[in-house]
């Protein structure tokens, strides 16, 4: 293999086919342009002065002549300005009549040939030539004369037979005769005049390149060579000369775009239809393959063309649709290369990674794998990938050519039609399967290496070993090819041998081709120079080798059977058509059952959404029914905390009052009437919407006989409760652990009712964000949920008035025990001072019992025994301190009202009363819980003798 870093880079602007925007098709005026660097057609000695114009009018009696490929091309030309939409008239209808089977270039009649004798002379346009009478005669003639002569093989000199017509079957002439099998195009043909065998499935063409030898300029005669591209003839007048008739003769004036109108148009649009195609170049090196084939940016080949041919028969086929896939590969010593798999850096080709394989199966023929292919969309998409295996395709410099194509490309576009459901027709579009199956064709693009002589260099001597001997092994089967076939339906030579395909891999790629599978277009191009030289043997031999291809090569083509599922049919499961309409199929249920999947998930989402947020009200009810149900326990609890502390108190089990305000009772109790009584100053707050109400202002009546006043104190237990020293410590340690019991409840309350508020703050939030959630453009706020607003409000109130009514209890709390100490501090003062007056008594008495005797009765009545003072003045004491006690709770009370007075949270109204400055009327139960620890006149306290009365 030759070394790739020693190829030169890519020198010559044909080589790049345009990969910018499609080349529009070419029209009329178009081609004109294109016509004018290569001369004028006057200008050539090729060109008889009878040739008509593209426009002007053609003889009738030329119209089934072989000629009739220039007029084929001038309607082409037509149909290419119709197809860009100029036509605004029928585009379609003229499109189709234009490119019809008729105006493809028709193969010569075996009767309508001219006379080799009168086309031999050079540049003599007889009219037997022209009228082309002579030709069929001609072609009759030398088919009989060639058949012995191919079938020799023999490729010399002496094997020079004109385009002969191969006799067939008793005599019938057949040239490359077509044997199509298209009724349509038979009943056209016929209403033409033609018959079946008229049309061709094999074309043969020569091109004759410029001469670029002397500047540029084309010669006016070639010498020896006679070239009539009216006739499709080229003449020698040298050793071996003779005249060669093809299908077509491009002269030097023609352009890229004739050449394709006549040689593969037709054969493009039946690869279409469904019909396998191969179009190849063939040439000795420098002639011009790489320029047909591909040709420039202002002069598109065959390749560009025949892909805007494929896009346009696309378009004007709405019922059909097609699916393109393209695979391009070069055979370079020997080797198949995949050049789309190839990549280029910097020029130099990667080595490939994968030998590509030949294979042959019954239902696909011969074909290369791994082959990589693409699928593609449009005609800039299809340049593209061919513009990218044409980068890394291997050339050379040669002696004849700058950048020789050192290797066979082969471009295989192949077409996948079906026919289309009418949109209308379906019921449903996902279900609906179109009815016929997929159509497979190919078409086959090949530029092959130019022969050549051996060169200097021992790699470009490899490479034209590997060329010539594959293009000589391509010669030998074409020259020994017949229409017989073994047992096994192989084709076979004349002598019944087997043709010897896998010499070479080109000659085993182009199998199908060859053996009469597909429709074939040979371009072989030449350049005519004067003088016998080297270009000389290889034209004639290029001559040669189509003349024996049109006489040889047998087409049976026919349309590619339509494969139904993925397994059937030509290309079974590479049918890429209908595997995709599976899969799509296939995709489509998927998507569905996933739409539906997806849907039943969002509702059980939603369900599931919609249970939680139920779940949350209900967990929040059960929560809020709980907090009322702790709250109106603990109401009881401290109820009925309050009924045992005033039972513990206030009130004994003989319902007698006694408590912390015992003494302050009973010291009121010593007064007849009734007397108002303060106890603690609980309340019951419980719950929200409870009001605050004194729980423990009761009026007792010391007249009540259910209240027994025994020695001015409440009952037995009375005693008890003063305690060791009978003075009521006892009583108002009670009263304070009542006190802090209660305490303990508020405080619990308050907690509890904090945690309430913080998940009913929580519970809002969450409902409000999962409001937000739901409905960003609308979320929900408090403000929007007056009630929840109403009860935050609440709370808070509540909260801030348990909090001062706390304040109150600790304030009546450090009174109560400041009330005590003084007590205490007193009771103290009055026992040490007691032993004083006991003494005091004692020398007192004894004072008057000696100097005063009185009678005893009265006496006694009038002055107690010293015994009975000290009782009764240990009694007064008593009473003393407690009124001292209850003045000192009473002064503390004072100052504590005097204290809230000034700071503002209780106003005095003009009997004295207070309240609470707020107007709440719960605050109402306050202001006459105060009102009830004022001393007003309603609470008389007997005044202590000495001291002023508490107003
Ligand atoms: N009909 C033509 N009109 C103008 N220039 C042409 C024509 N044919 C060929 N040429 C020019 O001749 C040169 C050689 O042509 P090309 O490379 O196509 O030859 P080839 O047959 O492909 O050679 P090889 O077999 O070595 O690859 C190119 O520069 C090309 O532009």
């Amino acid at each position: 293999m030759a070394s790739l870093s020693a190829l030169p880079p890519p020198s010559r602007p044909s080589t790049t086919p345009p990969t910018a925007s499609l080349p529009p098709l070419p029209t009329a005026r178009a081609r004109k342009t294109m016509q004018v660097p290569e001369g004028p057609r006057s200008a050539s000695p090729y060109q008889p002065s009878k040739l008509r114009t593209p426009s002007s009018p053609r003889p009738p009696s030329l119209s089934r002549s072989p000629l009739s490929n220039s007029s084929s091309t001038t309607n082409l030309t037509t149909v290419r300005s119709v197809s860009n939409g100029r036509t605004p008239s029928s585009p379609d209808k003229a499109l189709r009549r234009t490119i019809s089977i008729a105006s493809f270039p028709q193969p010569p009649k075996a009767a309508s040939r001219p006379s080799t004798a009168a086309s031999t002379i050079p540049g003599v346009q007889g009219p037997a030539a022209a009228g082309g009478g002579g030709h069929a005669k001609l072609r009759r003639r030398s088919s009989r004369l060639s058949t012995g002569t191919v079938a020799s093989g023999n490729t010399g000199p002496r094997c020079v037979p004109v385009a002969q017509p191969k006799l067939v079957d008793g005599g019938s002439c057949s040239t490359s005769v077509t044997t199509f099998e298209d009724t349509e195009d038979s009943v056209g043909a016929a209403k033409g005049g033609k018959t079946k065998e008229s049309k061709g499935n094999v074309i043969v063409s020569v091109r004759v390149r410029p001469d670029t030898s002397n500047g540029g300029e084309t010669p006016r005669n070639h010498g020896e060579w006679s070239l009539d591209g009216r006739r499709s003839l080229i003449s020698h007048r040298g050793k071996d000369g003779g005249d060669y008739h093809y299908d077509n003769v491009f002269t030097p004036q023609e352009n890229n775009a004739k050449v394709y109108d006549a040689a593969a148009k037709r054969l493009v649009r039946r690869v279409m239809e469904g019909y396998h195609g191969t179009v190849f170049a063939y040439g000795m090196t420098g002639t011009g393959k790489t320029f047909s084939m591909q040709g420039t940016a202002t002069s598109p080949g065959v390749i560009p063309l025949a892909i805007t041919d494929i896009f346009s028969f696309i378009r004007e086929t709405p019922h059909r649709e097609f699916l393109l896939r393209v695979s391009y590969l070069e055979i370079y010593n020997e080797k198949i290369h995949d050049l789309l798999s190839t990549s280029v850096t910097n020029g130099v080709a990667a080595p490939p990674q994968e030998e590509i394989k030949l294979r042959e199966d019954s239902k696909r023929g011969v074909y290369a794998t791994p082959l990589k292919e693409e699928i593609v969309q449009s005609p800039t998409q299809l340049l593209r990938v061919i513009a990218r295996g044409d980068h890394a395709r291997r050339t050379s410099s040669t002696q004849f050519n700058a950048r020789s194509s050192r290797s066979h490309a082969v471009v295989q576009i192949v077409v996948e039609s079906r026919e289309r459901v009418p949109p209308g027709d379906a019921q449903d579009k996902r279900a609906a399967m179109p009815p016929g199956g997929v159509r497979v064709s190919t078409l086959s693009l090949i530029d092959l290496a130019g022969s050549e002589r051996a060169a200097d260099d021992k790699e470009r001597r490899t490479e034209g070993a590997h060329i010539n001997k594959s293009l000589l092994t391509l010669g030998n089967i074409i020259s020994k090819l017949s229409d017989s076939k073994d047992k096994q339906g192989n084709p076979i030579d004349r002598d019944g041998r087997h043709l010897p395909y896998r010499d070479s891999k080109l000659t085993r790629l182009l199998q199908p081709a060859l053996s009469g599978n597909s429709l074939v277009s040979i371009l072989c191009t030449v350049q005519l120079v004067n003088g016998i030289n080297a270009h000389s043997g290889e034209t004639l031999n290029t001559l040669k080798f189509a003349a024996r291809a049109k006489n040889s090569i047998v087409s049976h083509a026919k349309k590619a059977e339509e494969a139904y599922g993925s397994g059937g049919g030509d290309a079974g499961s590479r049918v890429l058509l209908e595997r995709y309409r599976m899969e799509i199929q296939a995709l489509r249920g998927q998507l569905d059952s996933q739409a539906k999947a997806q849907a039943e998930k969002e509702l059980k989402w939603d369900e599931q959404q919609f249970e939680k947020e139920a779940q949350a009200r209900h967990e929040e009810q059960v929560l809020e029914m709980q907090l009322a149900r702790t709250a109106l326990k603990e109401r009881i609890e401290h109820l009925n905390r309050l009924i045992l502390s005033s039972k513990s108190t206030g009130v004994n089990h003989h319902g007698n009052l006694s408590s912390a305000f015992g003494r302050l009772s009973r010291m009121s109790s010593t007064d007849a009437g009734t007397r108002s009584l303060r106890s603690s100053a609980s309340q019951s707050t419980l719950g929200a919407g409870h009001s605050i109400r004194p729980m423990s202002f009761m009026s007792v009546n010391s007249s009540d006989p259910s209240i027994p006043y025994i020695n001015g104190s409440f009952g037995n237990d009375e005693e008890d409760d003063l305690g060791e020293f009978g003075d009521g410590k006892a009583s108002l340690q009670r009263q304070v652990a009542a006190l802090q019991a209660d305490l303990g409840d508020k405080n619990r309350y308050i907690s509890t009712l904090e945690r309430r508020l913080l998940q009913a703050r929580r519970s809002s939030h969450s409902r409000m964000s999962a409001g937000v959630k739901s409905n960003a453009s609308s979320p929900a706020t408090i403000a929007e949920h007056p009630d929840m607003a109403t009860l935050l409000r609440e709370k808070d109130m509540e909260i801030n008035e348990l909090r001062s009514q706390l304040d109150d209890k600790d304030r009546m709390l450090a009174a109560l025990r400041s009330a005590a100490r003084h007590r205490d501090v007193a009771v103290v003062t009055a026992e040490s001072s007691i032993p004083e007056l006991r003494v005091k008594l004692d020398t007192t008495s004894s004072r008057r019992s000696s100097t005063n005797v009185s009678p005893p009765n009265e006496s006694s009545e009038k002055n107690p025994s010293p015994t009975r003072r000290v009782a009764s003045l240990r009694v007064s004491e008593k009473d003393t301190d407690r009124r001292k006690s209850v003045d000192d709770v009473s002064r503390m009370l004072d100052e504590m009202i005097q204290s809230r007075v000034e700071s503002g949270h209780l106003e005095r109204n003009s009997v004295g009363h207070l309240k609470h400055l707020s107007t709440d009327s719960r605050r109402g139960s306050v202001s006459a819980e105060v009102r009830a620890l004022t001393p007003t006149p309603s609470i008389s306290v007997e005044p202590t003798p000495g001291s002023p009365s508490k107003s």
